[in-house]
């Protein structure tokens, strides 16, 4: 970026007095030590940029492990003026964000969220009275108690699920998203979207894809330690992110007001299902809340938080889970045998069929470790500065809890980057007290949805194995077609499109007959 406004010499007064400003910033921002404190260890800092050429932008999971592996568990690092605490190991991860979670649950000012409009993101906000209101009806909406209620709809998710794939299995990506898209939407609005083609998942979806494109999270380490780059004129080069901004600002503001708006017209009209913002709003009648208005702005902001959050993610893990099986046919096997050993072949599984069937949830475990989905979670924040085993850590430092390095610990996993659910799988079958839980972050910002996208995963994944075999596609001579398997980078990490086969397991299967099947099952 800085090359970029530098290479104009009309520019150069400004280039001038951007980088002496970089520096005296830089200079000043240093951490004050105490007295007998030392920082972590952690590579070699530059002037102004710190480590941030060091950094692999496209993978920086796999330099922080690189630096794990030097510097150990805790290593310090300084990206264009900010402290950075990165954390190697579940043991270090623990004691920080979950043991002294008081002090490591904020998040750290992202300029740029103001500029795309979604400031209000519970995910994104800084720790404090608004967060924790927002945090508060997350957790009641989608507690492990809570989220059963939500079964009967995921399993009809899931059985649109099958008749897309079946419709239309070339587009699977596409049928992926909107099963997550559609769940989330049902639990949150109780919106029950087209199964295929939907408005609302379609804009949800696009201002998603906008977002994790644009605001990498290097381009808003960027504007967040310059904040008055912002303030340069959208034409200049390097300022794309302004120039996007008025369609990403519209998308946001759409995603919190419309489907918000059809669930209270749906409310009005009496003609609402179970979910999260009825739930809320009718509390708000009841008059048990003091500021109303401040309770429904909370209400409209976290539920619009957890459909953004809700949507990509579970969709990224059955990409996963997609791969794998062409990757693995023989896990694919297994695991067809064991649906159709619980569950026959004249019905679809269900929720009552899983704790028979163990090994679905070791496949669910492993595609969530294999590759997390959140590879670095999200940045924490330090509230206060602290010492952990000597080591000074700074006040507003941010914290990075590197999940990759935590899934790839050959220690726990061994043979850590093969794709094997038998890890999961005590000797007698059952499942281990493994759950993979630092995928879904830590402390008090844990994922308040973990519950509800297990679930949503699991349904699809066993339905889909009742169902169909998934291959390498042919090309035109038949010849199968080699998958090198890429994943895209950024803040959520998923799959890119691969060529694949989604064919019925019975050659007899037509929409005719999947639509008995899936009546016939509920
Ligand atoms: C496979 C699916 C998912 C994965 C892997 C995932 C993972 C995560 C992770 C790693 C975090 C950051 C935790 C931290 O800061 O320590 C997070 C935060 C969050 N997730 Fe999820 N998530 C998933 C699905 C969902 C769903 C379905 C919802 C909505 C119901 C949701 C709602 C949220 C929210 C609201 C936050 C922000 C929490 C806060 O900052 O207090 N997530 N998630």
């Amino acid at each position: 970026m800085l090359d970029l406004l530098t290479s104009h010499s009309a520019l150069g007064l400004v280039s001038a007095a951007f980088a002496i400003s970089l520096v005296l910033r830089s200079y000043f921002a240093k951490p004050k030590l105490p007295h007998s404190g030392k920082l972590p260890p952690g590579p070699a800092l530059l002037p102004i940029l710190g480590s941030a050429l060091a950094v692999d932008v496209t993978a920086p999971w796999l330099t922080y492990k690189a630096w794990g592996n030097q510097y150990g568990d805790v290593v310090y690092t300084r990206l264009f003026g900010q402290d950075n605490i990165i954390i190697n190991s579940e043991r270090v991860a623990r004691d920080l964000l979950d043991h002294r979670s008081q002090n490591y649950s904020d998040r750290p000012e992202i300029a740029t969220n103001e500029l795309f409009g979604i400031d209000y993101t519970t995910a994104f906000m800084r720790y404090g009275s608004r967060w924790r209101l927002q945090r508060k009806i997350l957790q009641q909406s989608f507690r492990q108690a809570a989220v059963p209620t939500f079964q009967p709809m995921q399993i009809a998710k899931s059985h649109d699920l099958l008749l897309n794939l079946l419709e239309d299995p070339l587009n699977y990506q596409e049928h992926l998203e909107a099963h997550s898209g559609s769940v989330i939407l049902s639990a949150v609005y109780s919106y029950d979207a087209a199964r295929r083609h939907d408005y609302m998942i379609e804009r949800g979806t696009m201002a998603l894809e906008l977002m994790l494109k644009e605001l990498r999270p290097e381009v808003a380490a960027v504007f967040s330690a310059y904040p008055f780059l912002l303030r340069l004129p959208s034409w200049l080069p390097g300022m794309r992110l302004k120039r996007i901004s008025p369609l990403a600002k519209e998308l946001a503001v759409e995603n919190l007001e419309r489907p918000f708006a059809h669930t209270e017209r749906s409310l009005a009209m009496g003609s609402v299902s179970h979910c999260m913002v009825a739930t809320h709003l009718r509390e708000l009648d009841d008059g048990r809340h003091g500021d109303s208005a401040w309770q429904k702005k909370a209400i409209q902001e976290s539920t619009a938080t957890a459909s953004g959050a809700g949507t990509e993610t579970t969709a990224a893990v059955l990409m996963n889970f997609v791969l794998v099986m062409i990757l693995h046919p023989d896990v694919q096997q297994k695991a067809q045998k064991l649906v159709d050993s619980v569950v026959g072949q004249k019905r679809l599984p269900t929720f009552h069929d899983r704790p028979s069937l163990p090994y679905i949830d070791a496949i669910l475990r492993e595609c969530l470790r294999w590759h997390p989905v959140f590879p670095l979670a999200i940045m924490h924040a330090a509230v206060e500065s602290d010492i952990y085993e000597g080591y000074y850590i700074p006040k507003g430092a941010t914290v990075t809890p590197n999940v990759w390095a935590m899934c790839h610990n050959e220690d726990k996993y061994a043979n850590a980057y093969e794709f094997n659910p038998d890890r999961f799988l005590n000797p007698d079958g059952t499942l281990t007290d493994d759950t993979v839980s630092f995928v879904w972050g830590f402390g008090r910002r844990i994922c308040p949805g973990r519950h509800l996208a297990e679930a949503s995963i699991w349904s699809a994944i066993v339905c889909m194995l009742a169902v169909f075999n998934f291959s390498r596609a042919k090309d035109e001579t038949g010849k199968e077609i080699e998958i090198e398997p890429r994943w895209n980078p950024g803040l959520t990490v998923r799959p890119l499109p691969f060529p694949c086969s989604i064919t019925p397991r019975n050659a007899d299967m037509d929409i005719t007959a999947l639509q008995h099947l899936i009546r016939v099952s509920v």
